[in-house]
């Protein structure tokens, strides 16, 4: 949901191999709030070249309208990352993400990277935090840089390293997912929670989605198009939350001309600070709704 500067729409953010050629023409008419063109994990060695053609040609089209488009690079250490970076700094995405982000000191040196490539002022850096070494630091790490917009929750390699298990609720990870929503709000950057492999069980899916907002992700970054509405819906204000965020907005009024300045609605205890939320819920929902006039 909206912080308190403007909203910046991240509720469904979809990863595509950069290979996918099909999957990139698709995306053009998805309802995603934004797109990772990856060359990472999704991508075989061979194909590395040639999707990393694919994702920068797919950036400069300009074709997809509203959504933020961003490329995910090969990760720092491997044979395609300066190539890669080099690459989608001249394209422009929205952003260029980083998988396996370290440090605070890596930040800084991925975007005087960023700087020497000459990447446009609008292409921010997106780190994944999806290790532990990560998880520790991530609070150095998230202040690291202005240009810092979003971190990345990559729980596949954060479960892999851990030694933990995939299980329903996520208990062997909740602690690491709380620590960077509570750095990423410290910093004032975005946060997106992790994928859910399963693209056949809604059940779960929805779940871990309602999981991820309680926690205070913005949004979530998925693997199918078959999981964007239900992700959108999730990280959008309910009829009923904006019902009460109006109630809550309107007995304030009323009552803070009566002078008070705490008042109950609905025999909950409501000040000022109830008021900017609901003012928020209004406000995103406003938003959210432009967003889909929008298409
Ligand atoms: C998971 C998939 C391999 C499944 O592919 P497939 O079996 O082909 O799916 P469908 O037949 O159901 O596809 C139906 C149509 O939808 C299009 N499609 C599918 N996936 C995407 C997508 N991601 N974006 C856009 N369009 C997509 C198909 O082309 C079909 O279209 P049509 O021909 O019109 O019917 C596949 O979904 C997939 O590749 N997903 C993305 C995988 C990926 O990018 N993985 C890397 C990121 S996950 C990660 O590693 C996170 C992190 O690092 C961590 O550690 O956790
Ligand atoms: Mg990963």
């Amino acid at each position: 949901m909206a912080g308190s500067a403007a909203y910046v729409p991240r509720r469904s953010v979809l990863y595509m191999p950069g290979s996918n050629a099909r999957a990139l023409e698709k995306a053009r008419s998805l309802p995603v709030d934004g797109l990772i063109l990856d060359l990472e994990d999704a991508v075989g060695p061979g194909d590395k070249v040639s999707a990393r053609d694919a994702a920068c040609e797919a950036v400069r089209s300009g074709a997809y309208g509203r959504r933020e488009v961003t490329i995910r690079v090969n990760g720092v250490g491997t044979q395609w990352h300066e190539a890669d970076l080099a690459a989608a700094a001249a394209a422009g995405p929205h952003g260029v993400v980083v998988p396996k982000v370290g440090s605070a000191d890596e930040v800084r040196s991925l975007v005087a990277a960023l700087e020497a490539a000459g990447a446009p002022a609008h292409t921010r850096l997106w780190a994944m935090v999806e290790t532990p070494e990560a998880v520790l630091g991530v609070a150095s790490l998230a202040a690291a840089s202005p240009r810092l917009a979003v971190l990345v929750l990559g729980t596949n390699d954060l479960v892999k390293e851990l030694r933990a298990r995939h299980v329903p609720g996520r208990a062997p990870i909740l602690a690491a997912l709380s620590a960077v929503v509570l750095a990423a709000r410290a910093a004032g950057v975005a946060v997106l929670d992790g994928v859910y492999n399963d693209i056949r069980d809604v059940e779960g899916f929805a779940a871990e989605c309602a999981q991820g907002r309680d926690l205070g992700f913005d949004g979530k970054t998925l693997i199918h198009p078959g999981q964007v509405e239900m992700c959108n819906a999730t990280f959008s204000p309910s009829e009923a939350e904006v019902a009460e965020a109006r109630e809550v907005v309107e007995a304030w009024a009323w009552e803070a001309g009566a002078g008070r300045g705490v008042v109950t609605v609905r025999g909950r205890m409501v000040e000022n600070l109830h008021v900017d939320m609901a003012r928020e819920v209004l406000a995103t929902d406003a938003a959210v709704r432009a967003l889909a006039a929008d298409g």
